[in-house]
Parts: C-alpha cells; structure tokens; sequence
C-alpha cells in the first residue's frame, strides 16, 4: 500500500492573510470626463439605482452623466488637493498604517468599489500571493445595498470564478464600535470646548425610500421613516435604523441633552422619495428657529469627502448662515487618525 505522506505547510514560509479595504471610489481626476466615467460605473450599479437596466441606462447615459458631470467636476476641483482627492489619499495613509501595525504576516490593500485602484486588481494581487485567508472591510460605518452590500457582490464575482476559493470573511458594519464613537466624540469635544454649541446635527447620506424597504425581507416590520428608533433582530440591516443607533451612541457618549440634537439624510439624487428627514430642510428649520451655533457630524463616512467637506461643510453651512444661523462648524471624519488603524486592527484581529 502506498502511503502519501501529509506534510503540514512549509514552516520557514508563514502564509499571510490579505486586507482589502475597500471604499466606494471617486473619478481619477476632477476633469469632465474622469468624473463623467466615474459617475457612469456608479450609477449603472443596479444596487444603487434599483431601477430596471434600460431605464437605468437611459437615465445615466442620457441625463445624468450629460447634464450632472459638469456640475459635479467643479465641485470636485474645489475639493481635489495637491496629493488628489481625500477620500482616495486617506484610503493610502490608512492602508500604509494599517500595514505597519500589522506587520509581515498580512498584507494590506486598497481598492475602491469604483475607479481606481480596482477591487479586482486587488484580488488579483491576493491570489498570486497565495493567501491562507482573506478579510474584506469596506469602508461603510453603517451597512447599505448599494455600499457594503455592493463590495460583497463585486467581491463574489471576482472570488466565484476562480477555483480555489480561499477562505474569506467581511466585515459588515461598525457603527457600534466602541473606537468609532470615541474618535467621533473625542473630535466633537475639542470643538465644544472652543465655544457653546446650541445644536447637534447628524447627518448621513440618503438612500432611496425603496432599498429601505426591500430590505425588510420579512415585508412586515418597515415603516419607513417611523421605525427606526430601536435595533432590533427585524431592522438589524436597516440602513436607516442603524444610522439612529449610531447618532444615540454619539449622544450617549457626549451626554448631549434631549433637543438640542437631531439626525437627517442628505445627497438626495432624483425625484423619488430618500429617507428622512431632509438636512437640507432641517438645516433651514434650525436657522429659523433661532440656532445659532450648530456642530455638524457625518458619521456615515470614514474619509473626507466630496459628501462632507462640500456638502456639509460649505453648503450646509451657507444655507445655515442664509436663514439667520451664525456658526457652523463640521467635526471631520476618521481619515488617517491613529483611531482608526486601532479601529481597523480591532476589525482584522476579530477575523483571524
Ligand atoms: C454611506 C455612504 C453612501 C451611500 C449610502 C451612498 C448612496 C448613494 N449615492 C448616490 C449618488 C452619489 N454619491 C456620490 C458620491 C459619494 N457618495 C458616497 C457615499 C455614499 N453614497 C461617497 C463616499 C461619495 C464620494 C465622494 C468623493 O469625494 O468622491 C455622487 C458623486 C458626487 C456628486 O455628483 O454629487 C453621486 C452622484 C446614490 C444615487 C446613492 C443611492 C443609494
Ligand atoms: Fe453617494
Ligand atoms: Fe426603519
């Protein structure tokens, strides 16, 4: 009889775990065109415009892209620095951090769900190395379909076709990480020691009413925007209520007192219903009740962005100080803090 000796892996050699961080992406450049391709990828993603394809094509290709890229371009230059947009700059930071802390036995990557650098570039990178593991974290505090939900679908694309299918783990939120709220409230305390705020905003980027509800695959537990006030095992992936869950840990933590804080949902895109409230609108109903002094968060994101610094930080603030408000003032996301590799290390050390 033939005995096939079982050798167990090479010892001089230690198999390493691959880290794939992942964000949602951003055009290579603020020109016309980068930004027009970047928002045709995006968009023709049917998790984030659920609508059928010839109508999503249709709507991208002939409106959208068109019509919103010269719009977007020039906000996008405004934000563009020297090292290129933030939202991608800091995703390098916190990828060389990250692999400094880990050390040799991982090997740390980058990729964006859109643009550059690619998810699949990225798997690629993973599979020649012969990986023992790989650990997927996208960059998305709170789960939604058309962000964590689309980097798990791109992911089983690419892994599904190969043929030796490793093994591999997400992470799917973190909104509740106790790392998270502190660097949130820690950020915010060195503003409230500067000045007395009257006012606390959450914001976080809208999604389209639908997605919420077609995430309720017991089809009897949403209410829309009525419901959202407790986590609980029928709204635990709700977008929407997770966001809540994240705005009464920030209030927890900061001890801020009942009504003096407020969540809303902005970046609507489109004429059909988002979730709500508005900031926009809320922004308004702020200034005219006599706030004057509101600090802003946007706790759905962990890099500056397009979403935060513009947004919340130029435009939110110039409609505030329209309506009769005096001072605004935005609490910036994780970006490359110290915080956020313990964050990120907390996340990988929890899947090994
Ligand atoms: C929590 C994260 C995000 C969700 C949910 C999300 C949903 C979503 N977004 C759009 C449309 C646009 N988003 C754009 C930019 C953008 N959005 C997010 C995050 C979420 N989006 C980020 C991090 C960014 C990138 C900003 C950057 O600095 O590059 C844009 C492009 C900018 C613009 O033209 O306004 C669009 C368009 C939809 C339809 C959607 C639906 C669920
Ligand atoms: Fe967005
Ligand atoms: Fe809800």
């Amino acid at each position: 009889m033939q005995v096939l000796e079982v050798t167990s892996v090479p010892t001089t050699q230690k198999l390493k775990t691959g880290i794939l961080l992942v964000n949602l992406g951003t055009p290579d450049s603020p020109s016309v065109p980068d930004v027009r391709k970047y928002l045709r990828e995006f968009l023709m993603d049917g998790r984030v415009i659920d609508i059928p394809t010839p109508n999503r094509w249709a709507l991208v290709n002939l409106i959208i892209a068109p019509f919103r890229a010269p719009k977007s371009a020039k906000v996008y230059q405004e934000l563009w620095e020297e090292r290129g947009s933030p939202l991608k700059f800091y995703g390098e930071d916190v990828k060389a951090l990250l692999q400094q802390r880990l050390g040799s036995d991982y090997v740390v990557e980058l990729a964006m769900r859109y643009q550059n650098p690619s998810i699949q570039a990225g798997l690629d990178s993973f599979q020649k190395a012969g990986l023992r593991k790989i650990i997927v974290i996208p960059f998305f505090p709170q789960y939604a379909s058309a962000t964590t939900g689309s980097v798990y679908e791109k992911v089983m694309d690419i892994v599904g076709k190969w043929q030796v299918i490793p093994e591999i783990s997400f992470t799917n939120t973190f909104f509740d990480h106790p790392k998270f709220v502190e660097f949130f409230a820690g950020a915010a305390r060195k503003y409230m020691q500067e000045r007395e705020y009257d006012f606390f905003l959450f914001s976080y980027h809208g999604v389209p009413e639908r997605q919420i509800l077609k995430g309720d695959a017991t089809g009897t537990t949403c209410q829309l925007n009525n419901c959202c006030d407790r986590l609980h095992s029928g709204n635990q992936y709700c977008y929407r209520a997770q966001c809540f869950a994240t705005t009464r840990l920030l209030v927890q933590e900061l001890g801020l007192k009942e009504g003096t804080y407020a969540t809303s949902f902005q970046s609507r895109l489109g004429k059909t219903p988002w979730i709500q409230p508005y900031t926009e609108d809320m922004v308004v109903k702020l200034a005219k009740e006599g706030k004057k002094n509101v600090l802003a968060f946007s706790p759905a994101f962990v890099a500056d962005c397009l979403e935060t610094t513009i947004e919340v930080g130029e435009e939110y603030k110039e409609v505030f100080e329209k309506n009769g408000g005096q001072h605004w003032q935005l609490v910036e996301s994780l970006n490359n803090s110290p915080q956020y590799i313990d964050l990120l290390a907390d996340l990988v050390e929890k899947q090994v």
